[in-house]
């Protein structure tokens, strides 16, 4: 991070030098390259505002090479929208995470839904500490994977496995869990996660099966066939196994939709939904719930 930010300064001194049409600077590449600026990049998720002086010496900086290279201001703008973003995202979960009142949340929802993705920018974003409920277990069982774990204990053991794992993140607070998408479906398990705040992730099966046909089914036993392609293996399984759990899903105290989202949003595809803006949807979400029940008072109209 730190070597991004001397990298991004260093340029700032011979920023004017550079004639135009010339190669680039090294460093100049790197500022310019969209990836690095855009809502993915890491060093910004990291806590935007408390590194605000940072950000803003390097928007003057990215002004500056705007000024000098003729770059087109895009990508300033790019990543003005991404900075304000993340702030946005920031102080709505200053807002709600003081009415949480340390309380953990459990994102629940089909796998390839994005509860890892999202609930680590969640809990940046909060404060708060991020665990897989998934990775617990596989550390619980002694570093075995969830893979290994389905194909030489069986299911049952995972679950029950599973359940200890709830019971014990369930006692700590300011955690975000991704739970595991199966997590649903024992009752013992919602006891559990009702100590805290619980949503669920509903996200289209086309769009599950995409993701998850991109990275191969390996890591997710209940998915993996040895033969059709691995989209069409995974929307078949998906679709078999929501179809089983949608009343369970239902059971969350919040919900949120990629669908709704998407379309609220002016989006015609539901990929353009960034984990940011779906972490920023489940925080206005948990606070719907907190204020419906009466966790936080609604302002009374004037
Ligand atoms: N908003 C998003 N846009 C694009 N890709 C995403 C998004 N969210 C998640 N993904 C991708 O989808 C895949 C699954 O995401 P992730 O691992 O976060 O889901 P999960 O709900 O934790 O899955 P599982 O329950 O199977 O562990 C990953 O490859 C991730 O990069
Ligand atoms: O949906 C499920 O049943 C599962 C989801 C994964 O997160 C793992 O917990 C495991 O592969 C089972």
């Amino acid at each position: 991070m730190e070597a991004m930010y001397s990298s991004l300064l260093q340029i700032s001194p011979c920023a004017g030098s550079r004639p135009l049409g010339g190669k680039p600077h090294v460093a100049a590449e790197f500022v310019f390259n969209r990836k690095n600026f855009g809502v993915n990049w890491k060093g910004m998720s990291k806590s935007p505002c408390r590194s605000a002086s940072n950000q803003w010496r390097k928007f003057l900086v990215l002004s500056q090479c705007c000024k000098d290279y003729q770059t087109p201001t895009l990508e300033l703008r790019d990543f003005y929208a991404s900075f304000d973003k993340q702030c946005s995202l920031k102080r709505k979960a200053q807002e709600v995470a003081s009415c949480l009142k340390e309380r953990c949340i459990f994102l629940v929802g089909m796998m390839g839904s994005g509860k890892t993705t999202v609930g680590k920018v969640l809990a940046e974003a909060l404060g708060y500490s991020f665990v897989d409920s998934d990775v617990y277990v596989e550390k619980a069982v002694g570093g075995t994977s969830v893979t290994q774990i389905f194909n030489e204990y069986g299911e049952k053991f995972f679950r029950d496995n599973e359940s200890e794992a709830l019971q014990e993140l369930s006692l700590m607070p300011k955690q975000v869990v991704a739970t595991g998408g199966g997590a649903v479906v024992r009752a013992i398990n919602w006891h559990y996660m009702k100590q805290g705040i619980t949503v669920y992730l509903d996200v289209p099966l086309d769009t599950l099966a995409r993701r998850i046909a991109a990275v191969g089914t390996n890591s997710r036993p209940l998915l993996h066939f040895d033969s059709g392609d691995p989209y069409t293996a995974a929307f078949v399984g998906l679709f078999t196994i929501s179809k089983k759990r949608s009343d369970s899903y239902a059971n969350a105290d919040a919900r949120v939709s990629l669908h709704y989202l998407a379309a609220n949003m002016g989006l015609e595809d539901i990929s353009d939904l960034t984990p940011t803006a779906i972490a920023m949807e489940v925080l206005v979400q948990i606070e719907k719930h907190l204020k419906g029940n009466g966790d936080i008072s609604t302002p009374t109209p004037a």
